[in-house]
């Protein structure tokens, strides 16, 4: 049993809130940044406003108070979107202790600085690290729908003690010692199911869509591994388990918003219909371009998507650009 704080009650956190609190074996806090939204969230024991349908059981304790959520936990479980992690660590930085866990289920890289979560954490504090990845849509878990994912840390015992929280027999938790790859999964395939819902908005067919996971894949490894992950890591849920989710599933946000974009609405128009809902591949797609000038790698499909995003690029000429670079080897990746 484990005293478990969820930081970030928007559709993710209060996925996995649902999923640890069901165990009945956990003690369980959701922690909304607003007072409205845990008031809300009280009353109707319901997350209308980004996860509407899942009644919230009653012993699932729901807090505003990110000082008291975090004095009486052990674990705590950070699904803000990225942007958001380097003020929640600050925050509750004074009030960590040696024996606290801090898992981080968010997918993205820092603006600007082009960190990692981990690194985004490491840099306000040496609390134990973990992360959590794989293909999972909220909603599917939050139904109980049988769900994999993997959690990565280099710590075993932290791996061994969290896999055995997490698990659930519709939530089986995979280890892993790569943060670096399993961070970089998660981050990057959400640009890459930007484009996948490009090329499906522009209705180009299957074989593009294959072709775009594909070599999607290409480059998110390419630069994963230069950052230090293990191929094998991206050959496995956090990798290509996800970018297949994300790019093939109707759930996926990110997808959702290149498939708008493929049919000519503007990314202002589009950000506005999400109604607060996170897109991270929007702001990823910069942060990813960085790092992978950082590397000296190549990342043709990220940076298309780069320049449909913020340099006016019609998705029509960036798939010509794709389709019209110099030819090349494919053996070597
Ligand atoms: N949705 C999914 O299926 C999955 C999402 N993820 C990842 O989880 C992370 C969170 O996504 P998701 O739960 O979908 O988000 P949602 O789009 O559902 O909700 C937005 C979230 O942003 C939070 N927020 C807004 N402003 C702040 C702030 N100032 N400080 C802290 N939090 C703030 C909201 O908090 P509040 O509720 O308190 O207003 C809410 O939790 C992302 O990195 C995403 O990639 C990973 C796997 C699956
Ligand atoms: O990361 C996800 C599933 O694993 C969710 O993807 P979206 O953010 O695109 O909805």
């Amino acid at each position: 049993m484990s005293r478990i704080a969820v930081l970030g009650a928007g559709a993710w956190g209060t996925a996995l809130a649902l999923s640890l609190a069901r165990q009945q074996r956990h003690t369980v806090t959701l922690w909304a940044h607003t007072p409205a939204h845990a008031e809300a969230m009280e009353q109707t024991r319901e997350n209308a406003k980004f996860l509407p349908g899942f009644q919230l059981p009653s012993d699932l304790a729901i807090s505003s108070s990110l000082d008291a959520a975090v004095d009486q936990a052990d674990v705590l479980l950070a699904v803000t979107p990225s942007d958001y992690m380097d003020q929640t660590i600050h925050a509750i930085a004074p009030a960590l202790r040696e024996n606290h866990l801090f898992v981080s289920a968010s997918k993205g890289i820092q603006d600007r600085t082009f960190r990692r979560m981990s690194e985004v954490v490491a840099a306000a504090s040496p609390i134990r690290f973990a992360t959590l990845g794989g293909p999972s849509f909220a909603r599917e878990v939050a139904a109980g729908l049988p769900t994999a994912v993997t959690l990565a840390t280099r710590d075993q015992d932290v791996a061994r003690a969290l896999q055995s929280d997490f698990s659930s027999e519709s939530l089986r938790v995979y280890t892993n010692d790569d943060v670096v790859g399993v961070e970089l999964g998660g981050a990057l395939k959400n640009v890459i199911a930007l484009a996948a819902g490009v090329v499906d908005g522009l209705q180009l067919g299957s074989n593009a869509s294959a072709a775009l996971i594909t070599r999607g894949m290409a480059e998110i490894t390419r630069l994963s591994v230069a950052c230090g992950a293990r191929p094998e890591t991206m050959a496995g849920l956090a990798g290509y388990g996800d970018l297949v989710l994300t790019c093939t599933g109707s759930l996926s946000r990110n997808r959702t918003v290149g498939v708008e974009l493929g049919r000519g609405r503007t990314l202002p128009d589009i950000l506005a219909s999400l109604n607060g809902k996170v897109a991270e591949g929007v702001r990823c797609t910069g942060a990813a371009l960085g790092l992978a000038r950082q590397h000296g790698i190549e990342m043709p499909i990220t940076s298309e998507m780069y320049a449909i995003l913020h340099e006016g690029r019609s998705p029509v000429d960036a798939i010509r650009a794709l389709m019209t670079r110099p030819g090349r080897d494919e053996s070597v990746g």
